[in-house]
């Protein structure tokens, strides 16, 4: 399995906006290297979390039928079509929601950084993307976002596999994620795959430093397929690496009354959480 070959795009290069563009249009998939999130924030991330998700605590937060901030349980989640549940818990955070206390501070620090660098590569898409592909947005792709309530930063931890796993359970089965683009700085461990525009599946770099952006159903939506949406999954790790596996992706939304082609971005969501077992 080869890493997928995609050039780290620095905000220092001039042609940054244009190359992050390229990138996303040809491979679905771009990377971000020398931006403002330090490692060391990212470890105060992985370590919060990973004691937070080791306490009862997470029952307490447990989402309520009818929202979808909080806690979710293993097994919550399938991939649009899969047939089985991904391996996998996780803790839904948004800006006006409740966050647990003991990792509030460390958390929202994270959320708005990460959701600043999403504005400014929206901004970058607004820039470089092809007029004729921006006359059937219904606004600049950043504005969609702006002050959206909607933006989700997912806390993922896939514990150590169990030794009853079932041939076709995975940490995550392939999917696209749904929203304009996702922002994921590099998991705790390796495991993810993305697959480009030919089929081939590919690594993603593992590599400190590196945020790893990936378009979703939306944008492809609202750009009537110019930046194509990108399948991506997480492998169960092999025996002797058989650790938790943390991660943080960080999905942009934009507000529930966007439109994106013939639905709004508030319909478009509902309709997916019911194909993926989240409503
Ligand atoms: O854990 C990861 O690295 C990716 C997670 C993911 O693709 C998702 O939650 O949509
Ligand atoms: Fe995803």
């Amino acid at each position: 399995m080869s890493e997928f070959d995609v050039l780290a795009i620095s905000p220092k290069d001039a042609d940054a906006p244009a190359k992050f563009a390229k990138s996303l249009r040809e491979t679905g998939f771009a990377i971000l290297k020398d931006h403002d999130m330090t490692p060391a924030e990212i470890d105060k991330m992985y370590d919060a979390w990973a004691g937070w998700f080791a306490t009862d605590e997470r029952f307490d937060f447990a989402v309520k039928p009818g929202t979808s901030d909080g806690y979710f349980g293993m097994k919550s989640e399938n991939a649009k079509g899969s047939a089985h549940k991904d391996l996998k818990e996780f803790f839904h955070v948004y800006q006006n929601k409740e966050v647990p206390k003991s990792v509030e501070p460390v958390t929202r620090d994270f959320n708005e950084k990460l959701i600043k660098i999403g504005h400014m590569l929206l901004e970058w898409l607004d820039q470089e993307t092809p007029q004729d592909v921006k006359d059937i947005m219904s606004e600049p792709m950043v504005n969609m976002v702006k002050g959206s309530d909607s933006n989700l930063l997912r806390i993922l931890h896939y514990p150590p596999l169990p030794d009853d796993v079932e041939p076709g359970e995975t940490r995550a089965a392939a999917h696209e994620d749904i929203n304009l683009i996702t922002l994921l700085v590099t998991g705790s461990e390796p495991g993810l795959q993305a697959q480009d525009v030919n089929g081939t599946w590919h690594d993603v770099p593992c590599q400190a430093g590196y945020i790893t952006i990936n378009s979703g159903d939306m944008l492809s939506q609202a750009s009537k397929g110019y930046y194509p949406s990108t399948p991506h999954r997480v492998i169960n790790p092999p025996k002797q690496e058989n650790r938790s596996r943390y991660s943080m992706p960080l999905f942009m939304h934009p507000r529930p009354d966007v439109v994106l082609d013939h639905q709004t971005a508030g319909e478009f969501l509902d309709q997916r959480l019911k194909e993926i077992g989240l409503k």
